[in-house]
């Protein structure tokens, strides 16, 4: 068994294409007074558009608020006309980047290998990977949840070793609930989130399983957060809709505290 670590919760909101900058730092207003009660209880993060970023960065100073990209390209500089690299985003203060995003594999062709290469970036620019799998519906109802889980998190994690894997945050997203208002059950969520570690223990070992953190993503909802953050593996939450008002993010974060 992974050794039962204490491991602290992460709730970070995804914004996706959503908020242009002044509605950005309008939210962060919102969100920085309901948050700040909270102290280290919870880790809070936010994942604006790239655009929003560097405003965000100023804004958030002495918050108790980190930020995350939501991709990045794998190299450091060069000819890829529309991208973004990692040491770029370090330099404008993001602790973390999602990789491997469903929505990033689903339309803009990401692959296990694709995913590793970026997380790999992320690691070397000195930033912190959320590394994102879920099994579509179709695979779950083939009965291909997790083998297809445990394909993502052995192609993500391919050459790292157990000292960098100990500080990563894999999310599992089921694609069926993103977006859907149908959320996993939280025994669903329980049983994937507890197969992840297992597999973690068998790849690396039991204590660094027992630190590696795995949020939940998925229609996770005021209403429904408390029950999902409740379970022994899940660590926290990595939230799409309701990350974009104020009221309902403060309220998953509170849940998760
Ligand atoms: O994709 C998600 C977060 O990355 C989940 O999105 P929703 O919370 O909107 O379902």
């Amino acid at each position: 068994m992974a050794a039962a670590a204490r491991r602290r919760k992460i709730v970070a909101g995804n914004w996706k294409m959503n908020k242009t900058v002044p509605e950005a730092l309008g939210l962060v207003r919102e969100l920085r007074g309901m948050v700040a009660s909270l102290g280290d209880t919870v880790e809070v993060v936010l994942a604006p558009p790239f655009v929003a970023l560097q405003p965000l960065h100023i804004a958030l100073e002495g918050a108790p608020l980190q930020l995350a990209a939501q991709n990045c390209h794998w190299e450091a500089s060069g000819a890829f006309t529309g991208e973004v690299s990692a040491p770029m985003l370090a330099e404008l203060g993001c602790a973390y980047v999602i990789v491997g995003h469903s929505e990033r594999r689903q339309f803009f062709g990401e692959t296990d290998e694709t995913v590793n290469k970026r997380a790999r970036a992320v690691r070397a620019a000195g930033m912190t990977p959320i590394i994102c799998v879920g099994e579509t519906l179709a695979e779950r109802e083939a009965n291909q949840t997790l083998p297809v889980v445990e394909r993502q998190v052995r192609g993500a994690l391919a050459g790292f070793d157990a000292k960098d894997v100990a500080t990563f945050v894999l999310a599992y997203e089921p694609v069926w609930a993103i977006g859907t208002g149908r959320t996993a059950t939280s025994a669903q969520a329980q049983e994937v989130h507890a197969a992840i570690r297992g597999l973690l223990e068998r790849l690396y070992d039991g204590e660094t399983a027992g630190r590696v953190r795995i949020q939940y993503g998925g229609s996770v909802k005021p209403d429904n957060a408390a029950e999902l953050l409740g379970q022994p593996d899940v660590d926290g939450a990595l939230v799409g809709g309701a990350s974009l008002k104020a009221g309902d993010f403060a309220a998953i974060v509170k849940a998760a505290g």
